[in-house]
């Protein structure tokens, strides 16, 4: 429990510690005297392993995370774990598409002159920078934005509309010089083409700037990385050798209630197969459940059983724990094993990705968050009031379970469409201000980044060890809120 004064890192300020456990909204850092001059020179890479250079990675969740969101956020330094409800085969090709993807430059849609004016408008909310690429023998020859394909007849083939007069960048150009050319010439993006002139890929202005904040997670061959997931049930270890195999980096072993016979079973069998990545599993709230799976293999436990946002555990169950304290004991009992967690689940707010890290966590786990993005797989969708949105489900909701037992008998997917612990169907806006995945990531990163200036701290080991929490009322966490309009 926090309140037994046991733990070697997070402080409580004037040791006031609470009998009870506290929710991320609970808590607030006070700040230290600090030596770290800029907020820019803190290390946010993770010590756990997982070669993540910011301290972020995207839940195995069927809405959220597939390979575009893949290629970003690893580009930015993140990770994304592929769900284990997605056949073997298609990861398989998931793990060598990301795995080839530029560092730099994004992944452009791309078009055929001859193609039409609903082809691209059909494709083009695909991407966050709003752009198609119209390519001719492989070599650019036009560009397409909305503002292009607004008011034409949908038939329109793309030559008539495309603008050709292209600014076109070579690949590997330095991204302070790519972005000072694209400021110069007033362009927000420009395609970028190999030494023989074929489409390598696109580069916004913001993403030129963002090369040169972040530091891509790459593997030791210098490729994206990526992470999947396997569940406990039937093929979870032959599906743990296949990923293994297709190069995955991580491998995350997932269930709800992660500490049962069943998980530690497949666990140690997971390690028996001796892996070269490391090994996460979760769920659990309490050290023995840590205990238990570190014993059976696993580098890094992944904490937190009801805080998320599709998750109706807690509701249907009374089970879960609040999870700030329930990251705080579980990373303290890791450390004494030489190991890590992973906080899991409940991020709202860049904030509360910075009280998870204060706890002891090495990643923070966001999943209903990032389904508001363009990089999420859904579909976008635009509500009656206008405002964008993609649809999100959990993945213990009876739509999930229905897509996870399309081959069991029609019984066992009825009885097991009882246990529904997640909401089916949820609609997550786009913020206008914030509708990319790496908008996101700029705000998270950007709090992280100061909440570690403010303790003091240059790396995340030195964030947890100096942070001093204090316990607020409902009154002093609505007093940090901003008010934006008058009272
Ligand atoms: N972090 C959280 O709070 C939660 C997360 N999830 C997520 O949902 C996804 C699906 O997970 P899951 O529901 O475990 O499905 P799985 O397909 O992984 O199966 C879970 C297995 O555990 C058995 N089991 C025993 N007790 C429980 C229990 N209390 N809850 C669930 N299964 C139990 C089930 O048997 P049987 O069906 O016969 O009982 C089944 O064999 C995962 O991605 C998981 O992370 C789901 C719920 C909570
Ligand atoms: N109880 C349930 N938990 C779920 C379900 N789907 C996902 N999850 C968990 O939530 C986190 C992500 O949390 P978020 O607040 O960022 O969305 C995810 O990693 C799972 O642990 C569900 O259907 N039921
Ligand atoms: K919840």
């Amino acid at each position: 429990m926090c309140g037994r004064g046991r733990l070697k890192y997070v402080r409580f300020l004037n040791d006031q510690r609470p009998p009870y456990d506290l929710t991320y909204d609970d808590v607030f850092m006070v700040p230290n005297r600090s030596a770290v001059g800029s907020r820019q020179g803190v290390d946010l890479s993770s010590p756990d392993g997982t070669g993540t250079t910011i301290p972020l990675v995207v839940a195995n969740m069927t809405a959220i995370a597939g390979r575009r969101m893949a290629e970003t956020v690893a580009r930015r330094g993140g990770l994304v774990v592929i769900p284990q409800d997605i056949p073997i085969d298609v990861v398989t090709e998931v793990i060598g598409w990301v795995k080839r993807r530029h560092h730099v430059l994004d992944t452009p849609i791309t078009l055929a002159p001859t193609q039409t004016v609903a082809d691209a408008l059909s494709l083009l909310p695909k991407r966050a920078h709003g752009a198609g690429v119209v390519v001719r023998d492989g070599r650019p020859v036009g560009v397409v934005t909305e503002s292009d394909l607004t008011g034409v007849d949908r038939f329109t083939q793309l030559s008539e509309v495309m603008a050709s007069d292209l600014m076109v960048l070579d690949a590997d150009i330095d991204p302070r010089d790519a972005f000072n050319k694209l400021d110069a010439a007033h362009f927000k993006f420009a395609p970028a083409v190999d030494s023989d002139g074929r489409l390598a890929g696109i580069l916004t202005r913001k993403g030129a700037l963002r090369a040169t904040l972040y530091t891509p997670a790459v593997d030791a061959d210098g490729a994206l990385r990526i992470a999947a997931a396997v569940g406990i049930n039937g093929e979870a270890v032959a599906r743990a050798k296949a990923l293994l195999d297709a190069g995955v980096d991580t491998l995350v072993v997932d269930t709800a209630h992660g500490h049962q016979e069943g998980m530690l079973e497949v666990l140690r069998a997971v390690r028996g197969l001796d892996p070269a990545v490391p090994i996460v599993a979760g769920n659990v709230v309490a050290a023995e459940g840590v205990r238990d799976l570190v014993e059976a293999g696993a580098d890094i436990v992944k904490v937190g059983v009801g805080p998320g946002a599709m998750c109706t555990t807690r509701m249907m169950t009374g089970v879960g724990r609040p999870q700030f304290s329930a990251v705080l004991e579980c990373a303290a009992e890791a450390r004494k094993h030489g190991k890590h967690v992973w906080a899991d689940g409940g991020v709202r707010h860049p904030r509360d990705v910075a009280m998870a890290l204060a706890a002891g966590a090495s990643n923070v786990m966001i999943g209903s968050w990032f389904a508001g993005t363009y990089e999420s797989p859904g579909d976008l969708q635009q509500s009656a009031d206008g405002r964008f949105y993609k649809e999100s489900f959990g993945m213990a909701s009876a739509r999930a379970v229905r897509n996870r037992t399309a081959e069991d008998s029609a019984y066992d997917r009825a009885r097991k469409g009882l246990f529904e612990e997640g909401i089916s169907t949820s609609r997550m806006f786009l913020d206008p201000a914030r509708p990319g995945v790496e908008d996101l990531i700029d705000s998270i990163i950007a709090g992280v980044r100061s909440a570690c200036t403010y303790a003091g701290a240059a790396t995340l080991d030195e964030f947890a060890e100096n942070s001093v929490v204090g316990v607020q009322s409902a009154a002093g966490y609505a007093e940090g809120k901003p008010l934006h309009a008058s009272w």
